[in-house]
């Protein structure tokens, strides 16, 4: 079984590993999961100073409830062995493997770090994994990579190396992206674990951030990855529930209740048949709602 607990991943904000400022206030944005960027963000020549920058922050800053993230360097690279063990030592929550084509790059990558575990005396099975999906290769492999591990809580699309693979770059309306994202979100939800979308990265274009965060909400994305504390309160606004979505789930949830209290699991609600993945539905609503302080305890509608 995947590592299916649920938490809210809305935005995960790549923070460079070699840029001291950012990574010291990374956490006063309020991103679900801050990931510290050992990868391209940084030169070759700052590798080993960006991994004791980010082993310093890790252990030594509060950042709150974040998710802590590293990018570490690809396989393919003399970097990754050391990023690893720096990284399981430091005690992350989850390692995000940056170009994974194959289920065999996760197996090596749980190796090493099951190695480390055990090497610096960390519970074994704590740190988690994720997988970035940046080529075709990738793409045509993603339910084997999104179900290689146990440790695996989501893969995620990396649209600016994929779409140079695909000898093509990323247009506004986002057509070149639609089969990628469609087979990375079926293999994520088939594999129980969380889908990721891309980075956006014109700054000045909020339309457009705005248009494509619509989208993969629609699509069913848990959130995206940013390289802008801008971006966050974006995402957070379009993944936040409605006064309507939440009142309309707390009727649902009351409805099923009473129609249980009879013996049954069928209702209609205002002309509208309600059964269980409706309700399913409503209590993701009320748990995002909870989760944003939309509701009281007693999941009453507070707003904001
Ligand atoms: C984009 C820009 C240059 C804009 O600069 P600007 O100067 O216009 O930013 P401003 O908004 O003016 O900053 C206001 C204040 O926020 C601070 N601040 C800004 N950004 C912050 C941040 N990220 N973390 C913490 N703090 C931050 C800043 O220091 C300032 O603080 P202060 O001076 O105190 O006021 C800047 O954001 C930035 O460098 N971003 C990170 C870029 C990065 O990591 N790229 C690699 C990952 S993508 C990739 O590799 C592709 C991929 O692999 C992806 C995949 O796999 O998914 C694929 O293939 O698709
Ligand atoms: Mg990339």
């Amino acid at each position: 079984m995947a590592n299916t607990t649920e938490r809210l991943r809305r935005t995960m904000m790549f923070v460079p590993g070699n840029n001291p400022a950012m990574i010291k206030d990374a956490g006063i944005f309020g991103a679900d999961s801050i990931m510290f960027d050992l990868e391209d963000a940084v030169s070759m020549a700052e590798k080993d100073a960006a991994r004791y920058l980010v082993y310093e922050a890790i252990t030594t800053i509060d950042y709150g409830d974040a998710e802590l993230v590293v990018r570490i360097n690809g396989l393919d690279t003399p970097y990754y062995q050391n990023d690893i063990k720096a990284m399981v030592k430091a005690g992350i929550d989850v390692i995000r493997l940056p170009k994974v084509e194959t289920a065999a790059m996760i197996h090596e990558l749980e190796s090493l770090v099951a190695t480390a575990e055990a090497e610096f005396g960390c519970e074994i099975g704590s740190t988690n994994l994720m997988a970035a999906i940046e080529s075709a290769k990738g793409v045509v492999n993603a339910n084997e990579i999104a179900a290689a591990s146990d440790r695996m809580i989501g893969i995620a699309l990396s649209a600016e190396d994929y779409t140079t693979d695909m000898k093509t770059h990323r247009y506004p309306d986002g057509q070149e992206l639609l089969y990628a994202r469609n087979v990375i979100l079926h293999a994520a939800r088939a594999a129980g674990i969380a889908a990721f979308d891309t980075v956006f990265t014109n700054m000045d274009d909020e339309e457009g951030f705005y248009r494509e965060t619509e989208l993969i909400h629609q699509l069913g994305f848990d959130g995206k990855s940013l390289v802008n504390p801008r971006q966050i309160a974006m995402v957070n606004k379009v993944y936040q529930p409605t006064e309507k979505e939440i009142r309309n789930a707390q009727q649902v949830i009351m409805a099923i209740e009473q129609a249980r209290l009879k013996g049954s699991g069928v209702i209609s609600m205002n002309g509208q048949m309600v059964d269980r993945p409706v309700v399913l539905r409503a209590e993701r609503v009320m748990r995002l709602a909870q989760a944003t302080n939309l509701v009281n305890s007693e999941g009453e509608y507070i707003g904001k």
